[in-house]
């Protein structure tokens, strides 16, 4: 993978909207008893109470999909249109490999507030711990932490564990790299779908490709219906795959909020803007949050996949001949420039 060139470019992105300082340090949860007014949402949001899944079950939750199920392909083309989102079994990940990416996470969010902020990601650069990258799109501070990983995170975790980082960045290439495999086939399955060119599809599977691995965690909250977890957004990736094992993501359908609870030994697959364009908006990028809880954190790893950055990511039209392209062709780079400028109003400044 050319990681350094998606660094690079990642980097040249975040120079050209830097956040300021006050913007990038996360609050020092364990000694934050009650909501501080910086994070205090003034709209109460919903918390994961079902309501909706308890109107029409069949249309409120996302289905759960067998890789290896002959009809794979299809049923994840009916969940891309539908919802956008998945749960994925039998995706052939290890267990030892996804319990030791979890127990890595916890270690490292577990360290002091002091040790953490050793491997701050400076206002313009791409990797390391902060607070999320959308935060400036908020007025207020979402109840979060992240660490986000490009490539091997050597570098970050020897700030963290000067003597002891081995272990941790061992798990986690093993982690991206399962992850990575994931990616490829769930790309050359839509890919197929959508009728793209043998000659557009060349990438996948390629050492070019960008992805990013984000660690988040979201600490109990003392007053869960004031507080976001991260504010909603869609994702600036293909697919992005996610492993968590508590409730607390939400994806907007309709107007309404639906829970994402996790299943066992399964994954939760989104479809990002990448995949939407694609698809000329057939396939939807769903707009999520993360709503935080009184009694239970939540640990997450998201890793985003999208093709290499200078590669034109344009509308198929192919499969219907009447139909128009409802975006302009953009390349990952100056798409992820776009994002980092207007964000939730970045498709429909690409659309014609
Ligand atoms: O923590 C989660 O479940 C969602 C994370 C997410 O949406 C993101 O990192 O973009
Ligand atoms: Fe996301």
């Amino acid at each position: 993978m050319n990681l350094t060139k998606m660094n690079n470019t990642l980097n040249e992105v975040y120079k050209a909207h830097p956040l300021t300082l006050g913007d990038i340090i996360p609050i020092d949860f364990s000694s934050s008893p009650s909501l501080p007014d910086s994070h205090t949402w003034s709209q109460p949001i919903d918390g994961d109470d079902d309501d909706f899944s308890s109107n029409d079950p069949a249309s409120s939750s996302i289905p759960i999909i067998d890789m290896m199920d002959p009809n794979a392909k299809k049923l994840i083309a009916i969940a891309c249109e539908n919802f956008g989102a998945f749960h994925l079994k039998n995706h052939g990940i290890p267990l030892d490999v996804s319990q030791g990416a979890e127990q890595q996470l916890q270690r490292l969010f577990s360290l002091p507030t002091q040790q953490k902020m050793k491997a701050l990601r400076s206002p313009t650069t791409a990797t390391g711990y902060g607070v999320a990258r959308i935060s400036p799109f908020f007025d207020k501070c979402m109840w979060h932490e992240g660490f986000t990983i490009i490539g091997s995170p050597s570098h970050d975790a020897k700030k963290l564990w000067p003597h002891d980082y081995q272990q941790f960045c061992d798990t986690m290439e093993k982690y991206e790299k399962e992850m990575r495999r994931i990616a490829d086939r769930l790309t050359e399955m839509m890919l197929e779908v959508l009728e793209i060119s043998e000659e557009k599809r060349k990438w996948v599977g390629g050492s070019d490709v960008s992805a990013a691995l984000q660690l988040n965690f979201y600490p109990c909250c003392p007053e869960p219906n004031r507080a976001m977890g991260l504010g909603p957004h869609t994702d600036t990736s293909m697919f992005t795959i996610l492993q968590a094992k508590s409730s607390g993501l939400q994806l907007l359908k309709e107007g309404k909020w639906i829970p994402v609870h996790p299943h066992p030994n399964t994954l939760i697959v989104h479809t990002g803007d990448f995949l939407r364009i694609m698809s000329n908006a057939r396939f939807c990028s769903p707009i999520h949050r993360v709503v935080p809880n009184e009694k239970d954190e939540r640990y997450s790893m998201a890793y985003f996949y999208s093709p290499p950055t200078d590669y034109t990511v344009s509308p198929s039209v192919t499969g219907d001949l009447n139909s128009v392209a409802r975006f302009r062709d953009v390349t990952v780079m100056e798409y992820i420039g776009i994002k980092a400028e207007k964000f939730g109003d970045s498709l429909s400044s690409i659309s014609t």
